[in-house]
């Protein structure tokens, strides 16, 4: 059976999931106008207009009103939310010589290990477009340079009477200034696309100019070189995260010596964060590569979602120090770590039957395939494989129980008094539960039948037998 046929005539490619997803949308025309204005003006605005001032407040939270959310309603019955913001704001002197010095100096050291260290050239999957993008994998070394380079600086500061724990003292300020330049950043990217797009991947969307803001206009933009999804994504947020990790502990250490929920946390974080760098070629496959273009959504993401959100458990440890004892802390650390063991296998097996094939054993056996074609936009057919036993046959995400076990592990370490160390947690379930979806939408619109018969195999999306 050919693929036309076998696909009902619907040929189709997943990566422009938000272009083409509505076309076989067969709601009534007034359904479908609502959903367009809201997915294309109302959400994006909103995101745009309120998560800049979430991320300040997270941290505010916690400087501010000692990690509790309730004070911080109080606060806002009181005062008024604007009234708080405003006052937030007004705390912070965000344009200084420290911000500009520490933001732009570790631009300047990531940029340079990024051109300078070497790597194998590797290729991420083939663009609607035709066009196949090239990486140096260098993110591993990368990290472990940027890692020695902040123990020595930590050493030669010492001697000096500094510390980088000022990055702590006035996180407020920096994560100010992030925003304010992140926010600039991704309206040069809008531009960028529009009018010297780096590939055929690029332009307006159709959706109007908040949209493409928030979505972006170009899939793989590159500036002197420099891919910017890899920067914004690897280069700084998945490496600002473990070095704030390490800030946040050498201040809780200044302050109350050795405390175990601390240690296990940045273990457990640190661990994790290892093995994304290990996975590094593997996230060039992912939907925040080929599918999400670099607009306001990843870059600022990355830029200051991820700083400030992802390491929230260790900045909120410094201020509320937990003593679990021995047996609990190892019974975490143990627990997460498996969690995040069983997360890299899972991501390793789907990419290692892609490498050899099909032609391996998965878990001593025969891997279930299903050899799934799919058409790229200038009429090519190409080949995949969907794994459907092993981790991938358990359910179709298997992969997202383990990660957000992981996160619960690393911020159980705070206790339960307060909500605040959770929101990481909580906002993963979301964002993980809306990506099945997304990813879905993609691959059925990427793969036709192939992939409703990967989901009559496997029936449930993220937890065996219920969900
Ligand atoms: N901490 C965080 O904030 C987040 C962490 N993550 C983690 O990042 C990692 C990657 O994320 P993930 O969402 O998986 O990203 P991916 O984009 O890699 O996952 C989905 C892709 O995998 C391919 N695929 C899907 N099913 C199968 C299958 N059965 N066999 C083979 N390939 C398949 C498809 O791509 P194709 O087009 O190639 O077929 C699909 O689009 C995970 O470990 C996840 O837990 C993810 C999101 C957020
Ligand atoms: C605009 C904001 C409300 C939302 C911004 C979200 C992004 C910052 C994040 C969306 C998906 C996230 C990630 C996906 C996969 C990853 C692999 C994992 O192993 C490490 C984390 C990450 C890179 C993660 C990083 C943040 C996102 C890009």
């Amino acid at each position: 059976m050919d693929i036309e046929s076998k696909e009902n005539g619907v040929i189709s490619n997943g990566f422009h999931g938000y272009k083409e997803g509505y076309k076989t949308l067969e709601n009534s025309e007034m359904n479908r106008r609502l959903t367009n204005l809201f997915n294309k003006l109302i959400l994006p605005l909103a995101l745009v207009g309120l998560t800049p001032q979430i991320v300040m407040l997270y941290w505010y939270t916690n400087v501010k009103f000692a990690g509790s959310y309730s004070t911080l309603i109080a606060h806002f019955r009181s005062d008024s939310v604007l009234g708080t913001i405003v006052a937030m704001w007004n705390e912070l002197s965000i344009f200084n010589t420290f911000t500009v010095g520490v933001i732009f100096g570790y631009f300047a050291w990531a940029l340079f290990w990024m051109v300078v260290l070497p790597g194998k050239e590797v290729h991420g999957p083939v663009t609607p477009k035709g066009n196949v993008p090239q990486y140096k994998d260098n993110g591993f070394l990368h990290y472990c340079v940027t890692m020695a380079g902040f123990a020595i600086l930590t050493i030669v500061l010492k001697y000096n009477g500094l510390t980088p724990k000022v990055v702590y003292d006035r996180f407020g300020e920096l994560l100010g200034f992030m925003n304010v330049f992140a926010l600039c950043f991704v309206f040069l990217l809008y531009i960028k696309g529009i009018t010297r797009p780096s590939t055929s991947d690029s332009g307006k969307t159709g959706g109007g100019f908040v949209f493409d803001y928030y979505w972006g206009t170009e899939l793989y933009p590159r500036i002197c070189g420099i891919d910017v999804k890899v920067f914004t994504n690897c280069r700084f947020g998945m490496t600002v995260w473990p070095l704030l990790v390490c800030i946040y502990a050498l201040k809780s250490y200044e302050i109350h010596g050795f405390v175990d929920s601390m240690f296990v946390t940045t273990i457990l974080q640190l661990t994790y964060i290892t093995k994304f760098f290990t996975w590094e070629a593997g996230y060039m496959h992912t939907i925040d590569i080929i599918l999400d273009r670099a607009g306001y959504y990843i870059c600022w993401g990355c830029l200051c979602w991820l700083p400030s959100l992802y390491p929230i458990v260790s900045h909120y440890l410094v201020t509320h120090p937990l003593r679990l004892g021995t047996p609990l802390a190892t019974s975490i650390l143990v627990f997460g770590l498996f969690s995040v063991l069983i997360n890299y296998l899972a991501d390793l097996q789907r990419q290692d039957v892609r490498k050899a094939n099909g032609d391996c054993l998965v878990w001593g056996r025969k891997p279930d395939l299903i050899r799934a074609k799919y058409r790229i936009e200038c009429g090519e057919v190409r080949e995949s494989i969907l794994l459907a036993s092993g981790w991938w046959g358990l359910s179709r995400h298997f992969h997202y129980i383990p990660e957000i076990l992981l996160s619960f592990f690393w911020t159980v370490t705070t206790g339960f008094e307060y909500v605040l160390p959770y929101t990481y947690v909580i906002v993963l379930v979301i964002l993980l539960t809306h990506r099945s979806f997304r990813d879905e939408q993609k691959c059925s619109m990427k793969y036709g039948v192939y992939w409703q018969e990967y989901c009559t195999k496997v029936r449930h999306r993220i937890i065996p037998f219920l969900f």
